[in-house]
């Protein structure tokens, strides 16, 4: 059966200060976060009037992948409108019966990978029979799409500071140590891909700068282990070692989101200025041209080859382990 649409699945966000609980409730719901956790981040999102930028982002994603598509494209959300069943409904309105999906997350995991696709398979399910079919690009962690705009925006970041003893300090998601160890068919592929994307970006935007790869966001309850060390714990380490300026790039994420905006330009940046360390935060792909080229060539070689090649399938059992409930 040949492909007939492109459906942008993201994570959503809210878009006005009543959304924010509801929204929250929607990403915590049947997950282990403690009611405080909860209560931190929604000042978070109200700090920025209760709007996270990421369905603007996705708005102007959407808009770049139309332009050169010639297929329609869908665009769904896990925890926020555009909800995913609602497209999913609309699409099989239209009379699409075989979908793409690319999803804003280049790795492995479970709430990186697998928990898209049983939001996508819930989705399909809420439909019903006649629901189309969708397939999941791969993961594109290593795409130079990807790796070419980090490392631009790193080289450009450090261009920013002072000459000096400088650290390139990559981000990601924190995620449950049980959470990690089961990610991919053999286990810990959330680290790999991410330490591969890490090689990769340093290698094109920095190779003369060491470099780390740490974690920010951690959630869920303080006696579950997460993927160490913190951003800001890092930051105070590099600093007891003399380090005097820091670029952080967040190569965990496609977007500045508001986990970027908040917990690298606001909490992060103020650890830094406390060390007296100088700091620049790297962009993110967004809508930079190469990134949306990069879904192109996802897209296009499978509508070439008629399937999605058969090592991007993910394995049946892979990424299960939801972690952070003990
Ligand atoms: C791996 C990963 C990614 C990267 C992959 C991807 O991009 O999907 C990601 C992205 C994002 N996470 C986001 C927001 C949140 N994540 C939360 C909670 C959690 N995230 C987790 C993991 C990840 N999260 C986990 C293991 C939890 C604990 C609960 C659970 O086990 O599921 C919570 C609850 C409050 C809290 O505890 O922080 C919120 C609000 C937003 C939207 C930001 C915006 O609005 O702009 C984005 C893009
Ligand atoms: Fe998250």
């Amino acid at each position: 059966m040949a492909y007939d649409a492109l459906l942008l699945v993201s994570f959503g966000g809210p878009e006005h200060p009543d959304d924010v609980l509801p929204f929250l409730a929607n990403v915590t719901r049947g997950r282990n976060v403690p009611p405080e956790r909860l209560a931190e981040v929604a000042q978070h999102y109200q700090h920025f009037g209760g709007v996270s930028p990421i369905n603007q982002q996705c708005r102007e994603l959407l808009e770049a992948l139309r332009a050169g598509s010639d297929m329609p494209v869908y665009w769904g959300n896990r925890n926020w409108h555009p909800m995913l069943a609602d497209t999913v409904a609309q699409m099989r309105d239209d009379g699409v019966r075989h979908a793409l999906a690319f999803v804003t997350s280049a790795y492995g995991g479970y709430s990186s990978c697998r928990q898209y696709l049983e939001d996508i398979a819930a989705a399909r399910a809420a439909v019903g029979p006649d629901a189309p079919v969708i397939e999941k690009l791969r993961h594109f962690h290593d795409h130079p799409g990807f790796v070419e705009p980090h490392a631009d925006a790193v080289r450009a970041a450090r261009a920013t500071l002072p000459a000096g003893d400088v650290r390139l300090v990559f981000t990601a998601h924190s995620i449950p140590v049980s959470m990690a160890s089961t990610a991919g068919p053999d286990g810990g592929l959330y680290e790999k891909q991410l330490n591969e994307t890490a090689a990769l970006v340093a290698s094109l935007g920095a190779p003369d700068l060491p470099w780390d790869l740490v974690w920010q966001s951690r959630s869920g309850p303080p006696h579950v282990p997460w993927l160490e060390p913190d951003v800001n714990d890092h930051l105070r380490a590099l600093a007891d070692k003399g380090v005097a300026g820091v670029v952080v790039s967040p190569i965990g994420f496609v977007s500045d989101h508001l986990e970027v905006i908040w917990d690298l330009d606001n909490e992060a940046a103020d650890t830094a200025r406390r060390l007296g360390m100088a700091y620049a935060r790297a962009g993110t792909p967004g809508t930079d041209p190469r990134f949306v080229a990069m879904v192109r060539d996802l897209v296009r070689e499978c509508v070439d080859a008629g399937t999605l090649p058969a090592r991007d399938t993910c394995h049946a059992g892979c990424c299960m382990s939801k972690g952070g409930r003990r």
